[in-house]
């Protein structure tokens, strides 16, 4: 068998490689192409196949708008129009929740944000010999590709990395590598820096000249792989965000929903898949709350009980004083809240991080509160826990689809689960 094969892609795989099947009945991965697409490609010795000619392009191939798209490995996805983007993740999220055990629901809504708005970025620094390279890494490399552009962070970080890298080379704090991460609040940019060396006291003149020229009201450090946290290396203003209209002081690298559209669609996603009409006397149970992007909103509904496990992040929630929202610092990994207290809640909702909640999952499942609200940032652990709902008896009644990671196979999702036979009937909830 020659090692140059013609195919036709019959679909995408998870991570947005076009999937076709050869000759002998094996399927080849090939990064680069979409469906519908005639390829020849190379077979390599990992079974992978090269992307050689597009012999005939799909309707939806379009050009990638970012001129470092063959070097960085950040928008692998960018070829595919935003439609069909948008329409394979949904197909994802449906095919993840289908596995899990569930009909779909008709009608699935779906949202897809503009380029340049995310407002958060973790970023990799390097020292090299021509000066600091600031950016992701390359494609299937170690390397850091320069950020000189870039199409889906917002304008205000994108134009900031000049300056930082002028005052990153300086810095005695930077050996050979740092991270960045910076997050675009309403008080303006906030940077964590974390970096391989100790941050000297020129290093810290070197910061506030760099925080006065660009107006960043604070930039925090810390030093890589150390178990000490963060300390501020400059404070020149207030820090400020505003979460459905309280202005609270995220700290430093703080998880923020990545831009402040989706922020809104997730938002108004969880408050919709609420029961219809929630009593006075309802009680929800939020997991994973960060700094309250969901238990703001949702405490102006009904009583909110909020956990968290990371305590800088439940301390800005906490700052607000919304008297409807109790919040816990718990690692619901080490301390998952047991099924006998979910199970008085009438709406558990959970935000859980990329590898998902599946310890706290098996005791939603012995509770059974009669809904849940999952929102996901990944359809494969999406998929693991919410197999727990359906064996424990729920039917998944709305989906919404939030493509807030443009051009990357991450998706996000809110989908609520309603437990089939009602143990139940309460004043609290009216159906
Ligand atoms: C996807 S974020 C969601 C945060 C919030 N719902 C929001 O929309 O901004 C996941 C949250 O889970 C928290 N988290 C991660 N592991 C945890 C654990 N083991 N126990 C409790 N919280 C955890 C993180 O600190 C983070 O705030």
């Amino acid at each position: 068998m020659s090692d140059i094969q013609e195919v036709t892609i019959s679909h995408l795989a998870t991570q947005g490689d076009g999937a076709a099947r050869l000759p002998d009945g094996h399927t080849v991965f090939v990064a680069g192409a979409l469906p519908g697409e005639q390829v020849r490609i190379r077979i390599q010795s990992n079974g992978r196949g090269q992307l050689v000619e597009i012999v005939t392009p799909s309707p939806h191939r379009t050009t990638p708008p970012c001129p470092l798209f063959e070097r960085c490995g950040g928008c692998t996805l960018q070829y595919m129009d935003q439609p069909s983007l948008l329409a394979w993740k949904t197909g994802l999220v449906s095919h993840a929740l289908e596995k899990a055990g569930f009909d779909i629901p008709q009608d699935i809504t779906s949202f897809q944000v503009p380029p340049n708005s995310r407002r958060r970025a973790d970023l990799a620094v390097r020292r090299t010999e021509q000066g600091i390279v600031i950016g992701l890494h390359a494609k299937g490399s170690q390397d850091v590709t320069d950020m000189t552009s870039c199409a889906v962070l917002h304008p205000a970080i994108v134009s900031s990395l000049p300056a930082l890298r002028t005052t990153l080379r300086t810095l005695n704090a930077v050996h050979k590598t740092a991270d960045l991460h910076i997050n675009l609040l309403d008080s303006g940019l906030d940077i964590l820096l974390s970096t391989d060396s100790p941050l000297i006291a020129t290093d810290r003149q070197r910061l506030t000249a760099l925080a006065e020229e660009l107006d960043i009201p604070r930039i925090s450090w810390q030093r890589l792989k150390a178990a000490t946290p963060y300390e501020t290396a400059v404070q020149r203003a207030p820090v400020y965000q505003t979460i459905a209209g309280h202005q609270l002081t995220p700290p430093p690298g703080a998880f923020l929903q990545a831009t402040a559209q989706s922020e809104t669609a997730i938002q108004q996603a969880v408050l919709d898949a609420l029961p219809a009409r929630l009593g006075k006397r309802a009680s929800l149970i939020e997991l994973y709350a960060g700094c309250g992007t969901l238990s703001l909103p949702l405490g102006d509904r009904c009583q909110v009980q909020a956990y968290e496990g990371y305590e800088p992040a439940l301390a800005a929630l906490k700052s607000v004083g919304k008297s409807r929202v109790t919040s816990v610092c718990r690692d619901l990994n080490r301390q998952p809240i047991m099924g006998k207290d979910l199970g008085k809640a009438d709406v558990v909702v959970l935000d859980p991080p990329h590898a998902g909640a599946k310890l706290q999952m098996r005791q939603i499942a012995l509770g059974k509160p009669d809904y849940v609200i999952y929102v996901s940032c990944n359809p494969a652990a999406l998929s693991n826990d919410a197999s727990q709902l359906a064996q424990a008896g729920y039917r998944l009644e709305t989906v919404s689809v939030i493509d807030q990671f443009l051009w990357s196979p991450e998706t996000e999702a809110v989908c609520r689960f309603k437990r089939e036979s009602s143990r139940r009937s309460r004043n609290a909830l009216s159906h």
